[in-house]
């Protein structure tokens, strides 16, 4: 039974949904990383809020590891690329908290319109400063959003609901999804100088940190209002602060920090300054959507294989799973085929799908491929890190896609380009299920692919059958299958055979003794 642990505080539907689909929960928030990393080795899945950070150490110390599932959005807390290379599939909840978060966010402007903060303070002091507190409007005002994917264009809904002008400044933002959200999209400069109140939205990356620098703050209209529920590290706090206090900036209200959690701040204290804890996605609906999904999308891969949401392996539906699953196996075999015999590092690969296997999403089908091939020289090797590892060695795979039914019903085409030029194995699937092979390097054999095998090359000639047969039998190694294909008579034929035990170097070289043999191979399945 897979076991999973729940290391942030999570709504408690997450630890139902895990057992009610046969997952085994532990439920321990709080940890040091130190405790996390003792005890991280238990675990096949780890689910996490934005507390627990899941780094090389903790991954290195969890070789069981299969899933890091993040209820939220933001993945900065998971070291992505070091659980891609050890082949563990991190999953988001990419749209559970994306209202809550606008919600916040729209929450923060009002605050900042109206001072709603400091006005409540000093209204419970008993002061009663009704001139202090004079505010803005939003109605008519221009709010800037920087950012306009799931949140940014929830928030932008909310503003044409409060009569705003809504622009953007988001690279990836096309004019046919400005035009459905109804948002003018600007470059930067032109949102600092034009935007009443600017809003960031998302995430943190090596483009966006300190998108709001100094020299952008300095480019702002003056008295613009800043609104931060994405990421710390998106504004440079020192500049703000300075903005802040020069008048430049009106008001600033941050849900998020450079350093989490925010105990002390340059901005602590300053006026018109506002700070929540974090808090864009805390609400009751957000958390328990996120819950539910995290532990559905956790749950769902470790019991059927199939993958939502992932952020370093192609989506597959539990629909799509159960049709895919025979195919990847069919296709890690043929990776093992090719990865065993293989001389020399291969430089290209390329995938075919044929007929049934055409209209399958070839994403998964390679990535198995890719990890049959490899795992003959690296046990780690799965088809997560399989794609990162070919492309870390300049590995140039292609996928190609027939619509054409050749003899079978469906066929999987692996083709190998290694110095000694480009060599191809396939394979399909019998009764929809068994793979099966059908062609090895240009003959045409049928043979299942299982457990250990022996593969000869040799000149077709009588008597050799029984040959190889007595010098497998006077070393007490008993054939299962037995396979034969051949280029013409006389010529080149490829023997497959299943073996009962390992073929080892002593009887391979008895083998390869043998009159007319040209190659002989241990295979393991
Ligand atoms: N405060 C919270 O509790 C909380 C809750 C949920 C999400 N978040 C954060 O909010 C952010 C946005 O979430 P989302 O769901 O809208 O993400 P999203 O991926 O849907 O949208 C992000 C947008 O940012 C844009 N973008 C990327 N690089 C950019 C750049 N250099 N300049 C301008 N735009 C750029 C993308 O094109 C995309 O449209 C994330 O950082 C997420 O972690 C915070
Ligand atoms: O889990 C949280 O409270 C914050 C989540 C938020 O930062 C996110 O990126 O989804």
């Amino acid at each position: 039974m897979p076991k999973v642990l729940i290391a942030d505080k999570m709504n408690p539907k997450a630890a139902e949904i895990f057992r009610a689909a046969g997952v085994e929960v532990d439920e321990r928030t709080g940890l040091s990383q130190d405790d996390l990393r003792a005890i991280a080795g238990d675990y096949d899945g780890i689910a996490i809020r934005s507390s627990s950070r899941i780094t090389t150490d903790i991954l290195d110390a969890a070789p069981n590891l299969k899933v890091v599932g993040r209820a939220g959005i933001g993945v900065d807390n998971i070291d992505v690329p070091a659980a891609s290379a050890r082949g563990v599939v991190v999953m988001n909840t990419p749209f559970g908290n994306s209202i809550t978060t606008a919600e916040h966010a729209i929450a923060m402007m009002f605050a900042l319109a109206r001072q709603l903060p400091a006005a409540d303070t000093s209204t419970q002091a008993g002061k009663w400063e009704k001139n202090r507190f004079m505010g803005v409007e939003l109605t008519s005002k221009v709010l800037g959003l920087i950012g306009a994917g799931n949140i940014g264009s929830i928030v932008a809904d909310r503003a044409h609901g409060l009569k705003m002008k809504v622009i953007a400044f988001d690279p990836f933002l096309t004019p046919e999804r400005a035009l459905e959200i109804g948002v003018e999209k600007v470059t930067l400069d032109e949102l600092l100088a034009r935007a009443d109140f600017i809003t960031l939205h998302t995430p943190l990356t090596e483009q966006t940190r300190g998108i709001l620098s100094a020299e952008a703050i300095a480019k702002t209209k003056k008295g613009v209002r800043i609104i931060n529920c994405a990421r710390g590290g998106l504004i440079d706090e020192a500049a703000l602060k300075a903005a802040l206090d020069s008048g430049q900036v009106a008001g600033a209200a941050l849900d998020v920090f450079e350093t989490e959690p925010a105990k002390e701040s340059v901005l602590f204290g300053t006026e018109n300054f506002i700070a929540t804890p974090h808090l864009g996605a805390a609400t009751t609906e957000a958390q328990v959507n996120v819950a539910i999904q995290v532990a559905e999308q956790m749950a769902d891969f470790l019991t059927t294989g199939a993958v939502s949401n992932a952020l370093n392996v192609p989506s597959l539906t539990a629909e799509e799973a159960p049709k895919v699953k025979p195919y990847m196996a069919l296709a890690e075999k043929l990776g093992t085929l090719v990865g065993q015999l293989s001389e020399d590092a291969p430089t290209a690969v390329s995938i075919e799908l044929e007929g049934a296997a055409a209209d399958l999403n070839p994403k998964p089908i390679s990535g198995a491929v890719l990890a049959g091939m490899m795992r003959v020289h690296s046990a780690t090797v799965n088809m997560v890190n399989a794609p990162y590892l070919a492309k870390e060695r300049g590995l140039d795979v292609r996928e190609v896609r027939h619509d054409r039914e050749g003899n079978y019903h469906t066929l999987i085409r692996v083709s190998v380009t290694t110095r000694a030029g480009e060599r191809s194995v396939a394979g399909t699937l019998f009764g929809s299920a068994a793979p099966r092979l059908t062609e090895i390097f240009g003959v045409k054999v049928e043979a299942d692919l299982d457990g250990h095998m022996l593969y000869v090359v040799n000149v077709d000639a009588p008597g050799f059958i029984g040959r190889l047969g007595s010098t497998l039998g006077e070393a007490g190694v008993n054939i299962g299958t037995f396979h034969l294909g051949r280029r013409e008579a006389g010529g080149e034929a490829v023997l497959l055979l299943s073996v009962d035990d390992p073929v080892d170097e002593t009887l391979l070289a008895r083998v390869r003794a043998l009159p007319g043999v040209k190659t002989a191979r241990a295979l393991r399945f």
